[in-house]
């Protein structure tokens, strides 16, 4: 079938067949800085190939605030690295057009503005550390940047040092500290309180909280905690019961603080809350400020209620010098502090570089908060299936008349694999992927898929056929209807109405199978032209001999039919765009009735 062996200009830049696979997997998150991958982008999204052909070369990472050696030595492998501390939000919003990816600390506010100066540039943020708080995640969402955090090489780090604040408010440490250095020597005024014996709510059993009630046990205290999250067994196992946000509060002698500051945590002790405590309660927080309403802390200190507090951290920080909180003398302050140990900072800065980098190459981040999460090998098992899917969205978008009206998408998976054993989030961000990027100049990936499709109004249902047999491979098909568009294929119009189009992938490449009610066979590999014809013999040939002549590459012919001699669909894949008169004669062959290029 191959018309001519030398190459036409779109085949010079599309050279070889590995270089037309879409870069799926890479642009779900970010496109890599390789030439195959851009000239991917080139086709499909001029736009982006400008932002992108800076990356030729090496991305920049703006790294805005102190990170460790170790970090910024893998960093500097693969990328620029222009480490600027103490920018201004205007400095940060400046500078930010000319990054690729951005790392911060707790100390800098990754707004809105920033991203919407990045002018499209900025694809991950990472956050070394734990709270993402300073993060704006639905704006990095809407502007899809993926977001990482660094969540666990600090754990111990800030469970040591709620540890130390426990013991040194229970023993006045700071303030006897203070006292001898100003020259007195006051033993009477500083006796302090013992810890073995007394109830420690932990607030918040994630990593901190879990370290802190170990740690607590071992030194003798009855921990109970409070998390509406945590599985009770986990407790548990180590001795501690889960009890009730009032049961924690009213039944403790020291409460610690460690559950993320979110709209539901937000001054969480307040005025209300204070008034169930147990008068004299002793409060640790090394979580974040602003779960703590700091104007009722001081009132509830005031008023004898809680006896002292240990606060690493504030609502703003640093506080202001003349803060009614921080000046209390029953208050104990570090500036937070809780991340910064030598150990824990080097493996925060290796695990967020790391991560920014995989983020750079394309890869899925285990730490990625808005977005998916998907382990190495289930990505590598759908990795063909990811390509199908967005594929199967691509053409299907292109057959509906004008483009526009699609409001109504279902993507059926068959499958003989339980739901809980196939993640479909990735299948469905692409199939998003492949229906709006044809349409839009909207560059949509994992990240920003979903929120593409709503602010589009395009929603898309999912629903599953679970098939008997083996469930070997994840998918045996993937079908992607359009509901209420017209086509300007009518063939792919399936009985029920939709456009509809069908894949499977056979050794590992993704096959077009189905087009309305017709069954093809087409691998999805190039280009392809659907034509609908009354069913005869010589048609292969007549049209295969027109694309020869244009100098048009057939990669694969399938024939579907209603019945023999009636209609019939032929699916032909192609290497290269055909031309417009090489389509005009295809139009003009008699038995044809309708056909449609798709570009892929
Ligand atoms: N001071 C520091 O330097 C420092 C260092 C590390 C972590 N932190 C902060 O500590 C907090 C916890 O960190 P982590 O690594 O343990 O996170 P984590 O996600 O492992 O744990 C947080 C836990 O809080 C629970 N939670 C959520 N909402 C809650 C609620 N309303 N009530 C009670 N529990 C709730 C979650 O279920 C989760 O188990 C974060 O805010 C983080 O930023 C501070
Ligand atoms: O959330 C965290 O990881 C801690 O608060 C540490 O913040 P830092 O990186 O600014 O020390």
């Amino acid at each position: 079938m191959a018309a001519s062996a030398s190459p036409s200009p779109s085949s010079t830049l599309f050279s070889s067949r590995s270089s037309l696979k879409p870069s799926s997997l890479s642009s779900l998150i970010y496109r890599l800085p390789v030439a195959v991958n851009l000239r991917h982008q080139r086709r499909h999204n001029p736009q982006q190939f400008i932002v992108l052909s800076s990356l030729e070369s090496k991305p920049t990472v703006l790294v805005a605030e102190k990170l460790g050696q170790a970090g910024l030595d893998l960093l500097k492998n693969f990328a620029n690295v222009d480490c600027s501390y103490n920018l201004s939000p205007e400095e940060l919003c400046t500078k930010i057009s000319l990054c690729d990816a951005l790392i911060v600390r707790s100390g800098t506010k990754v707004s809105r503005e920033v991203f919407e100066s990045s002018g499209g540039r900025l694809k991950v943020v990472g956050r070394a550390g734990v709270g993402i708080d300073n993060v704006d995640l639905g704006a990095a969402t809407e502007h899809g940047c993926l977001v990482v955090n660094a969540p666990t090489a600090n754990t111990v780090a800030a469970a040591e040092h709620g540890i130390a604040l426990l013991t040194a408010m229970a023993r006045n440490v700071a303030q006897a500290d203070a006292s001898v250095k100003s020259g007195k020597w006051l033993r009477n005024k500083y006796v302090g309180v013992s810890l073995v014996g007394k109830t420690l709510a932990v607030m918040g059993f994630g990593k901190v909280g879990t370290e802190v009630a170990r740690r607590a046990k071992g030194l003798g205290m009855h921990v109970i905690a409070h998390d509406p999250y945590a599985p009770a067994d986990r407790a548990h196992a180590i001795g501690v019961d889960l009890v009730s946000f009032d049961e924690a509060i009213s039944t403790a002698d020291f409460l610690s603080l460690h559950m993320p500051l979110t709209p539901a945590t937000s001054k969480i002790l307040n005025d209300e809350n204070f008034a169930k405590m147990k008068k004299g309660v002793r409060i640790v927080n090394v979580a974040r400020g602003g779960v703590i309403d700091e104007d009722a802390l001081v009132r509830a200190l005031d008023a004898g209620i809680v006896a002292q507090a240990a606060l690493d951290v504030f609502t703003v920080e640093p506080p202001p010098k003349d803060s009614k909180l921080i000046q209390h003398e029953n208050v104990t302050v570090t500036p937070h502090l809780g991340a910064s140990t030598m150990e824990a900072q080097e493996g925060v800065a290796i695990e967020i570089a790391e991560a920014v980098v995989g983020a750079l190459q394309g890869e899925l981040a285990a730490t990625a908060v808005n977005a998916p999460m998907v382990p190495a090998e289930v990505l590598t098992e759908l990795k063909p299936y990811v390509t199908l899917a967005e594929k199967l969205g691509r053409l299907a978008v292109q057959l509906v008349a004008g483009g526009s009206g699609v409001k109504s998408v279902k993507v059926t998976y068959a499958s003989a694999r339980g739901p809980d054993d196939l993640d479909t989030r990735l299948l469905r961000a692409m199939v998003t992927k492949g229906l709006i990027e044809p349409i839009s100049s909207v560059f949509v990936n994992l990240v920003n898929a979903d929120f593409t499709a709503k602010q589009r109004g395009v929603r898309i249902s999912e629903e599953r056929v679970i098939l008997d047999g083996s469930p070997e491979s994840p998918l045996e098909s993937i079908q992607v209807q359009i509901a209420n568009v017209e086509s300007r294929f009518a063939s792919a119009i399936s009985e029920s109405g939709e456009v509809t189009v069908e894949g499977k992938v056979k050794d590992g490449i993704p096959h077009l199978t189905k087009v309305g009610a017709f069954e093809v066979d087409v691998s999805l590999e190039g280009n392809i032209i659907l034509c609908r014809q009354v069913d005869q013999p010589g048609m292969i040939g007549t049209v295969g001999s027109i694309l020869g002549e244009e100098n048009v590459n057939v990669s694969f012919m399938s024939v579907g039919r209603i019945a023999p001699r009636k209609q019939a669909v032929m699916a032909i894949g192609v290497d290269e765009h055909p031309s417009k008169s090489a389509l005009k004669r295809i139009g003009e062959i008699p038995a044809v009735e309708e056909f449609v290029f798709l570009d892929l």
